[in-house]
């Protein structure tokens, strides 16, 4: 039968990209999104305004909503010291298949913990089961009517904590316009919008950033 988008886009990386050199699997991916097939992977200019947060708040512990391919995850775990330790929650188990060898491929695997299921059901395990006290930086990136009962829910479980980073893609486009309300007019969080485009297009879009302030 037919493959997959993702396997294609695997496929891309282990023909293109060099065995345990993240940034070329970021460029093979991107070649291959723009180029080939278009993929919902953050991208290269968006990701270029994530790689400046997560060396901004320099993360102990990173918590990611919505692997798909790895892309996100893998220009995340690149930039986190050897002792950080990235979670990154995906409930199809075809795509976590695909980001597990994007991850291994880019020699990524020690920095990340790609965890099958759902945000819904995992975050209030993140405490007991992964020994997670509060998260540094959260990226939602999973579908975008989940972003704000899952802020909401990482609240209630106590995972953030003063200063942790809420980082939203795709809040312009798809857009997620519920969750962008609540942390633009919460007194708990100060957000920032950074204007960009969607990925590999001239659409508009932008990535929100939110400090929790406790
Ligand atoms: C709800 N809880 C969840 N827990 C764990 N994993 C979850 C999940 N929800 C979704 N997922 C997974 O995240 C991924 C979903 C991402 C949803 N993203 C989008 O819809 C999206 C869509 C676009 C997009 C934009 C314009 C357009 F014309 C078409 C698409 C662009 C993006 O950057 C996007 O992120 C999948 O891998 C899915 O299996
Ligand atoms: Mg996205």
């Amino acid at each position: 039968t037919r493959s997959t988008r993702p396997q294609r886009l695997l496929a891309a990386v282990q023909k293109n990209a060099t065995r345990g050199d993240p940034r070329s699997v970021v460029k093979a991916i991107d070649e291959f999104c723009r180029y080939t097939e278009w993929a919902m992977n953050v991208g290269d200019e968006k990701g270029c305004i994530l790689d400046s947060v997560v060396s901004e708040v320099n993360p102990a512990t990173v918590l990611e909503l919505g692997t798909y391919c790895g892309y996100s995850t893998v220009r995340i775990a690149t930039l986190l010291p050897p002792d950080a330790k990235l979670i990154t929650l995906e409930f199809n188990p075809d795509f976590a298949v695909i980001a597990r060898q994007v991850i291994a491929w880019a020699g990524q695997e020690e920095k990340v913990h790609l965890v099958e299921g759902s945000s819904g059901d995992l975050i209030p395990k993140m405490k007991e089961q992964f020994g997670v006290k509060s998260f540094d930086l959260v990226f939602l990136d999973h579908w975008k009517d989940r972003y704000l009962p899952d802020a909401k829910l990482m609240e209630e479980c106590g995972l953030l904590g003063k200063g942790s980073v809420l980082l939203a893609d795709n809040v312009i486009c798809p857009g997620s316009p519920d969750y962008l309300d609540y942390v633009r007019n919460s007194p708990k969080y100060r957000s920032q919008y950074f204007k960009s485009h969607l990925e590999y297009t001239k659409v508009e879009d932008g990535l929100e950033k939110s400090v929790f302030l406790g």
